[in-house]
């Protein structure tokens, strides 16, 4: 698939991406790890790099850093390309890594100020100290890291890396190293604080989930490409591949021809506008876009089993023509009992059909 144009929909007079690659591309020895990676950024948006362990994610974060030196392509901050050896610092990039890195013999002011080497001595500390104040840390800045909790340990790397106003700032899996518990309210702080102080940020995670949550736009990565860009909205209603769809939440996926630009399913006609006659398609559909009706009505189905799960209940569906059982939630209070047969309905607006894709 050819990669989307970094460039698309710009005008001339618009102000250039705060950050943007153009045909980055990386090998370890034998290993491409990044093919041709394009795309932009603007300044304030905060976007998850996303995908597989080995894709190519924490590559691309380097190679923005300066810590990686592309083979082929440029790496541009304010419409300006990089010199492959730039350092981080001279490129007024900030990074934030799983483990922190706070210095321990440091205190918590010291830390965040450490790299305020431009300011003078007073100026750093008024710096450090507001940056403190917005992560909610004002009142630890006397403490040692080794006195801190996971959670505000991160906060402190937070301030310290956004302290010296980075044009854009890097976060390579900045929640991994939190219990469930933690992280939710940790990755809403770190977004709100991402929000306040303007910051343009690249982060990197393997959770769609967690891209959903904290971006505003993810670049979906595979084997060294973008798959996809899009909002978390895009990407999840209008995936361009059934890679993209599969990525994200639950999917039922069956094999069916197409006849006149229709798919035929056994859940219905799914619209595959364009499709050759004959030709063999994934026809896929998200759980919660299915819906139950009379028999009668639509597929016919049983259902093997119901389990309550507190706010919904599972039904395990046997589906005329369908190999696999399908597992959908419902409401408490639909009355449908095991071995009831009911009908299932698509709506044909929320269906996705993709050509096969060589593995
Ligand atoms: N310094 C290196 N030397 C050799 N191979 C490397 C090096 N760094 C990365 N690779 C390889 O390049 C590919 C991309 O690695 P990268 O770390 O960017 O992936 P990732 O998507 O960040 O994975 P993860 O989520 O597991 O961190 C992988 O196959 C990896 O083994």
């Amino acid at each position: 698939m050819a990669e989307p144009d970094p460039t698309e929909g710009r005008r001339s007079d618009d102000p250039p991406p705060r950050l943007e690659t153009r045909g980055l591309t990386i090998a370890f020895g034998r290993k491409t790890a990044l093919d041709g990676v394009s795309f932009s950024v603007r300044a304030g948006e905060i976007i998850a790099l996303l995908g597989d362990s080995g894709c190519g994610k924490s590559t691309l974060l380097r190679a923005v850093a300066g810590l990686e030196q592309p083979s082929a392509g440029h790496v541009l901050l304010d419409g300006r390309a990089m010199s492959a050896r730039m350092p981080p610092e001279e490129r007024g990039v900030g990074m934030m890594f799983q483990d922190y890195a706070l210095f321990p013999h440091l205190t918590v002011l010291q830390n965040v100020r450490f790299g305020l080497h431009r300011w003078s001595s007073g100026e750093a500390d008024a710096i450090a100290k507001a940056r403190l104040e917005q992560v909610g840390l004002a009142d630890r800045a006397s403490s040692y890291p080794g006195t801190l909790s996971g959670g505000e340990s991160q906060r402190v790397a937070l301030a310290r890396a956004l302290a010296p106003g980075p044009r854009v700032l890097l976060l390579d899996e900045p929640f991994s190293n939190l219990d469930r518990r933690n992280r939710d309210r940790v990755r809403a702080d770190t977004v709100s604080v991402l929000h306040a102080t303007g910051a343009t940020a690249l982060l990197v995670t393997h959770d769609p989930e967690e891209a959903l949550l904290v971006s505003d736009r993810i670049v979906l990565m595979r084997e060294g490409r973008i798959v996809q860009i899009g909002s978390g909205a895009d990407l999840y209603r209008r995936p361009t591949s059934h890679f993209a769809a599969n990525f994200f939440g639950d999917l039922i996926t069956f094999p069916s021809r197409c006849m006149d630009g229709v798919a035929r399913t056994q859940l219905g006609a799914f619209p595959a506008p364009g499709t050759a006659d004959g030709a063999l398609v994934l026809s896929c559909v998200r759980p919660e876009s299915i819906t139950l009706s009379d028999p009668g009505a639509g597929c016919p189905a049983r259902v093997i089993r119901r389990r309550f799960l507190g706010a919904f209940s599972e039904l395990i569906l046997a589906a005329e023509g369908l190999a696999e059982p399908l597992r959908l939630t419902v409401a408490n209070d639909i009355s449908t009992r095991e071995g009831d047969i009911v009908g299932l309905h698509v709506d044909s607006e929320a269906s996705l059909v993709f050509p096969i894709e060589p593995d």
